[in-house]
């Protein structure tokens, strides 16, 4: 069969021809990494808090006594170091390079551990930073790590496409706003995830609200998310909503997100335990 026609699902073909299956474009891990669970925590669009929800899933399981890493494939927007205050460089030996660690001793690789200047900024084409990416996973020694989470650059482009293909990705987290166009959000990762064969995990919406200091009261500053009844008409668990926190802002930019009390994680952490 000619290439163009093919669908590469040879259960429904009975054609004879030279390859078995799907392209294969997966990547070898490092050998001395071993990886429990890797998890992608996707995005529509930029600045909607999914670093800051890669890390704070990546705080909740450790605190779980899981040990975690986090792959920083947002290349040219690079925050979790920040996140975390880590500003050392990574250091590497014959076997491969060996990830930072957090106070609390969550494992990081991200481009921001390469560089001197953390303001020197990334200026490559897609497959450049794909590659790199790939060496993420190929290169550093992830050498125990419960869960892997993967922080993806926002949208549905080269690397996130890259990171589908090359990585044995066990779910995806969609992380939305309030002022997003969720449904739209929604059903492009799922077609994404779908394709990819990659089970979505559930949706997690971010900034839903301000608690008055005062009385308590939950202000919702961009009106009324849709991020549950989203979830749940297209049946993806909803795994819950994290206010916007001026504390979680501050802990952030001093590189102590690990101090941080969340109970807003606590149920999309249930589900990352449902998957060992
Ligand atoms: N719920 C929140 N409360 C307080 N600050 C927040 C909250 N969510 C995000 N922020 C802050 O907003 C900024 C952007 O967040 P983050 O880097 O996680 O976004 P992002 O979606 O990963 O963006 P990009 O994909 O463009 O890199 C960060 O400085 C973070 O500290």
């Amino acid at each position: 069969m000619a290439e163009e026609n093919c669908s590469y699902d040879c259960s429904s073909c009975e054609q004879k021809c030279d390859h078995e299956g799907a392209p294969d474009f997966s990547v070898p891990a490092n050998p001395l990494s071993n990886v429990g669970k890797v998890v992608g925590v996707v995005s529509g669009k930029g600045g909607v808090g999914k670093s800051l929800v890669t890390a704070l899933l990546a705080c909740a399981m450790q605190r779980k006594g899981r040990q975690c890493g986090i792959l920083d494939a947002d290349v040219t927007g690079p925050s979790i170091p920040r996140m975390f205050g880590i500003d050392s460089l990574v250091t590497s030996n014959a076997s491969g390079i060996i990830p930072a660690h957090s106070k609390r001793g969550i494992d990081v690789m991200s481009v921001n551990l390469l560089v001197e200047d953390k303001s020197t900024p990334v200026i490559w084409r897609g497959p450049a930073i794909a590659s790199v990416v790939k060496q993420f996973w190929s290169d550093v020694i992830w050498s125990y790590e419960d869960f892997l989470f993967v922080d993806m650059p926002p949208g549905t482009g080269d690397v996130p496409l890259t990171v589908f293909q090359s990585l044995p990705v066990d779910g995806i987290v969609i992380v939305t706003s309030p002022q997003e166009l969720v449904s739209m959000i929604v059903e492009k990762a799922m077609r994404m995830a779908k394709e990819m064969n990659v089970p979505i995990l559930g949706i997690i919406e971010n900034m839903s609200y301000v608690q008055c200091p005062e009385c308590g009261k939950k202000i919702k500053l961009f009106g009324e998310g849709h991020a549950e009844e989203t979830a749940k008409r297209y049946g993806i668990d909803f795994l819950g909503e994290i206010p916007l926190s001026p504390e979680l802002a501050r802990l952030c930019d001093a590189g102590n997100i690990e101090y941080f009390s969340d109970p807003f994680t606590d149920k999309a952490a249930a589900k990352l335990e449902s998957l060992k």
